[in-house]
């Protein structure tokens, strides 16, 4: 029983360490292009381009439904929406720039919190 319970207090932990990582990407001045879903409807292409979409709003709805395992499977969400923002977007634009800033944030939080 004592190892079950192990394994789920890791778990648990990791997910706090998802929320602090989030809350922290939110809160940064340069995440306005990623807080909500791209509305293809409005961006010409994207739904085209991008196959996997992901953002902010859709990673904080998925960790409040339990559905990240690991910190592991958070950081895949959070570098797609990375990736997705520089396949879409020149690196000498105002969202470009914002991607490859917010990267570069969240590569350092994680080194911290190692
Ligand atoms: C991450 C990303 N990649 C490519 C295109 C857009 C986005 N983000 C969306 C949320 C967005 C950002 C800026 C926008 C916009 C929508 O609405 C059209 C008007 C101009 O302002």
């Amino acid at each position: 029983c004592y190892k079950i319970a192990q394994i789920s207090k890791d778990d648990n932990s990791q997910l706090a360490v998802c929320r602090v990582l989030l809350a922290e990407l939110e809160a940064h001045k340069d995440a306005w292009p990623f807080l909500t879903p791209v509305n293809h409807k409005v961006i010409l292409g994207y739904r085209k381009v991008i196959k996997r979409p992901m953002d902010f709003s859709t990673i904080r709805r998925k960790l409040n439904n339990n559905l990240y395992f690991s910190l592991e499977t958070f950081m895949g969400d959070v570098n797609l929406v990375f990736d997705n923002c520089e396949k879409f977007n020149e690196d000498d634009s105002e969202i470009g720039r914002a991607g490859h800033n917010m990267r570069k944030f969240f590569d350092e939080l994680l080194q911290l919190k190692k």
